[in-house]
């Protein structure tokens, strides 16, 4: 906390009434808030003084209206110095122009009128983050920082929520929720916001690693264990130390190697293979998965005393289809990020579009509705989305009106496993067996994939 007592904080808007709440809400945090009203004055100043934190506004009333000026400062204080921390101060309808501005190189935004508290967090988390990187820790938390979560459902506030209040604290925790809800992401924010936060956040997805990779990998092993072993390797909990470890897929794997990862996480240290000299470990630990694992434990498939060992608190992330308005503030994020990426001006959404997007159920959730927006991005003829650049092919299952003689029509009652297999075969079948392709057009990493055809047994 001492970096936030002696940050040094420029706020720069052209209302008086922002300056001045800013100003009252700063200073018991800060050791000192200069304000400015003109963004032209700003370079002068920064030749003058040096700012651990610049909050600056998007919108300047005098200048061009065009609601650029919040980026056109922001490349002027980054052309001064490039590791300046800025966060802009946006009105709602901005939100797209704000995400862009996180891509060239701001820190962070807040919506006006913003909450006190986020305010404070965000100045807290940008002031902590800038004495990384003066630590040259920075490069890590960057790219962690890049992904907010997006979302404004109460179903996702309630998950915003419980990450802030059991973030700061040892709880393991446990991540429910289908294909690409965003498990991936909320770990991170977990150890982002932890005590952890500049100690390691190691990530492995053991849903893919067979009963003998799950070992070496997890555990570590010495030169001459096995074949292989030409040299000594750490594992994945010794790499993880002091830090975060999260186990993704959890619920897919085999007995045995959930009685050997309970009986690491009971005495909290790991035996490399081939070694008889435990190693001790400080893990958090995260886990997560898309497996019912309740059902599994109960059909005897997932071992109760795991369970009890990880899910100390549990976070059940929504699918996209009931997040409601998300699917648009989504769709409009990833336009606003694919669009710069493939040359294209970002695009609007066609109002027939936007019922288009939250009438799909989205089976693989975000991963799904990032990659059709992509794809629509580079398909779309004009600068408008229309419906017909979304084409869900077989997935859309949740309305499907005309179908060709001989196709599947989805029953809204076939379970979701079902309508999941037939989905993947169908889309399999349309690529001609193209792995990549078909889960690219599913949103499921390729691995994902395969396991998904090994439980269906395609
Ligand atoms: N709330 C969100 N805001 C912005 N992007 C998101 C959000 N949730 C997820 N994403 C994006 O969607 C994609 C999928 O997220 P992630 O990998 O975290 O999902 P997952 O549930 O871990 O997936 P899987 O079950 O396949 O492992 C990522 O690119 C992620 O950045």
């Amino acid at each position: 906390m001492a970096a936030v007592k002696n940050g040094r904080v420029l706020v720069v808007d052209d209302e008086t009434d922002v300056l001045f709440a800013m100003k009252m809400l700063l200073k018991a945090e800060v050791k000192e808030v200069v304000t400015e009203k003109n963004p032209e004055n700003l370079m002068r100043l920064l030749d003058k003084e040096r700012f651990d934190v610049i909050f600056l506004d998007m919108n300047f009333k005098s200048a061009l209206h065009t609601g650029n000026e919040g980026i056109y400062w922001l490349s002027r204080i980054r052309e001064k110095d490039p590791n300046a921390t800025v966060i802009l101060i946006t009105a709602y309808g901005d939100v797209e122009l704000a995400v862009r501005s996180l891509k060239e190189g701001a820190y962070d935004f807040i919506v006006k009128p913003w909450h006190n508290d986020k305010l404070l967090e965000t100045l807290h988390h940008a002031l902590e983050s800038k004495q990384l990187k003066q630590k040259g820790q920075a490069a890590k938390l960057k790219t962690d920082n890049a992904i907010p979560i997006l979302g404004e459902s109460d179903a996702i506030r309630e998950v915003l929520y419980k990450i802030d209040k059991i973030a700061p604290t040892e709880a393991n925790v446990l991540i429910l929720g289908e294909n690409g809800t965003g498990k991936e992401l909320v770990a991170r924010a977990l150890h982002q916001k932890s005590f952890r936060a500049d100690k390691p956040f190691v990530s492995v997805d053991v849903g893919a690693l067979t009963d003998s990779l799950f070992e070496s990998e997890l555990f570590g092993y010495k030169k001459g264990a096995f074949t292989d072993a030409k040299e000594d390797r750490i594992g994945r909990f010794e790499a993880a130390n002091g830090g975060t470890l999260f186990l993704d897929e959890i619920g897919n794997i085999s007995l045995p190697m959930q009685a050997k990862l309970l009986t690491v996480l009971q005495n909290r240290q790991v035996t490399p293979l081939g070694s008889n000299q435990p190693i001790p470990v400080d893990i958090r630990l995260i886990t997560a998965t898309n497996a019912p694992i309740y059902q599994l434990a109960a059909q005897n498939q997932f071992r109760k005393d795991l369970i009890y060992r990880i899910n100390t608190v549990e976070i059940l992330l929504p699918p996209l289809r009931e997040r409601g308005a998300d699917v648009e503030l989504l769709a409009q994020h990833f336009a606003a990020y694919y669009a710069p990426k493939n040359h294209k001006a970002i695009p609007a959404f066609d109002p027939a579009t936007l019922k288009k997007l939250r009438q799909h159920a989205w089976p693989g959730n975000i991963r799904e509705l990032q990659h059709a927006v992509e794809r629509a991005i580079i398909m779309a003829e004009g600068n408008v989305l229309q419906p017909q650049d979304f084409s869900f092919s077989a997935m859309e299952f949740d309305a499907p009106q005309t179908t060709p003689a001989g196709a599947l029509v989805f029953d809204q009652q076939m379970p979701l496993s079902e309508i999941e297999r037939e989905t993947i075969r169908r889309v399999i079948e349309k690529n001609k067996g193209n792995i990549s392709k078909s889960a690219k057009e599913l949103g499921l990493t390729r691995t994902a994939l395969y396991r998904r055809l090994n439980k269906h047994e395609i």
